[in-house]
């Protein structure tokens, strides 16, 4: 039984559909990355996983268990196997690090002050941010913050891992570490992951299946050396980050040098 099944899942706003019939189902400990342009509707179904969104049509089983449909208590309870991360990491400015990784310890569970300063350290040391408890998040770097944001989804030792968007703005050495420590993550605890991303080098070195989200579809689910040697025109444009090609709805115009100049513009 696949951990996440995102079932025909389809979601529009007004006349704007965003998801179309989407398939999807991750395995125990698999990690998945899903890529696809912006706006393409990838946190969108991130939070129809996590039952933020009701989908119009499908739905989502957490373990077997479809969240569409659940009580308030049930769904509160199903959440709480997911560690989102969120874009940017969407820390609380006014508290420390330590009280923003503790807080939902101290929220969802009966752990005493003791235990819970343990589990952030540990959480933090998994990140690679020992000692870092007391700093504000002005204080840190924004990669630092991705790290705080990782620790905190993981306080309550979630099956479930979801990454929106880890590196976006990082530097690519950044954007190296917080991939490695996805990977890590994975390895040592042993959790179900989805990560989107725009990073296709840490997408290739985390992903154990890649997945395109074009225009509402999933338009392919594959192994990372699979994904890479598919055909398909939309996907190779994509992988080589390329304007020309059918992946835009609205492509440029051809780059100036490459115009015909118009006749009013003729030199005489
Ligand atoms: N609550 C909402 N109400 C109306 N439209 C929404 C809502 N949430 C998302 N959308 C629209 O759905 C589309 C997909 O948004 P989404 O944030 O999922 O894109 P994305 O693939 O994550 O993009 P990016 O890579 O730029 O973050 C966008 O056109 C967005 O404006």
């Amino acid at each position: 039984m696949p951990v996440i099944d995102v079932v025909n899942l389809s979601k529009s706003f007004g006349k704007l559909v965003v998801l179309s019939d989407v398939n999807l189902a991750v395995e125990e400990g698999e990690s998945l990355v899903i890529l696809g342009g912006s706006g393409t509707g990838k946190t969108v179904l991130l939070r129809c996983i996590m039952g933020l969104l009701t989908p119009d049509a499908g739905h989502v089983a957490l373990e077997g268990k479809v969240i569409q449909g659940m009580a308030r208590d049930e769904l509160f309870e199903a959440r709480k196997q997911i560690g989102m991360c969120f874009q940017m990491a969407a820390l609380f400015d006014s508290m420390s690090v330590e009280e923003n990784v503790g807080f939902a310890l101290r929220r969802h569970t009966t752990m005493t002050k003791g235990e819970i300063a343990d589990r952030v350290e540990e959480c933090l040391n998994l990140v690679g941010l020992k000692g870092t408890q007391n700093l504000r998040p002005a204080q840190l770097s924004g990669g630092m913050k991705r790290r705080v944001g990782f620790a905190r989804a993981i306080a309550l030792k979630p099956k479930i891992l979801l990454f929106d968007e880890p590196t976006t703005g990082l530097d690519p050495v950044m954007t190296d570490v917080i991939g490695r420590i996805i990977m890590d993550l994975k390895e040592g605890l042993g959790v179900t992951s989805i990560t989107i991303t725009h990073d296709l080098k840490s997408a290739f070195e985390i992903a154990d299946r890649i997945a395109l989200l074009f225009r509402g579809r999933c338009l392919a689910v594959q192994k990372p050396e699979d994904f890479r040697k598919n055909p398909d025109p939309v996907i190779q444009q994509f992988l080589r980050g390329e304007a020309d090609g059918p992946f835009l709805q609205d492509p440029p115009p051809p780059p100036m040098h490459a115009r015909k100049r118009p006749s009013s513009e003729a030199k005489p």
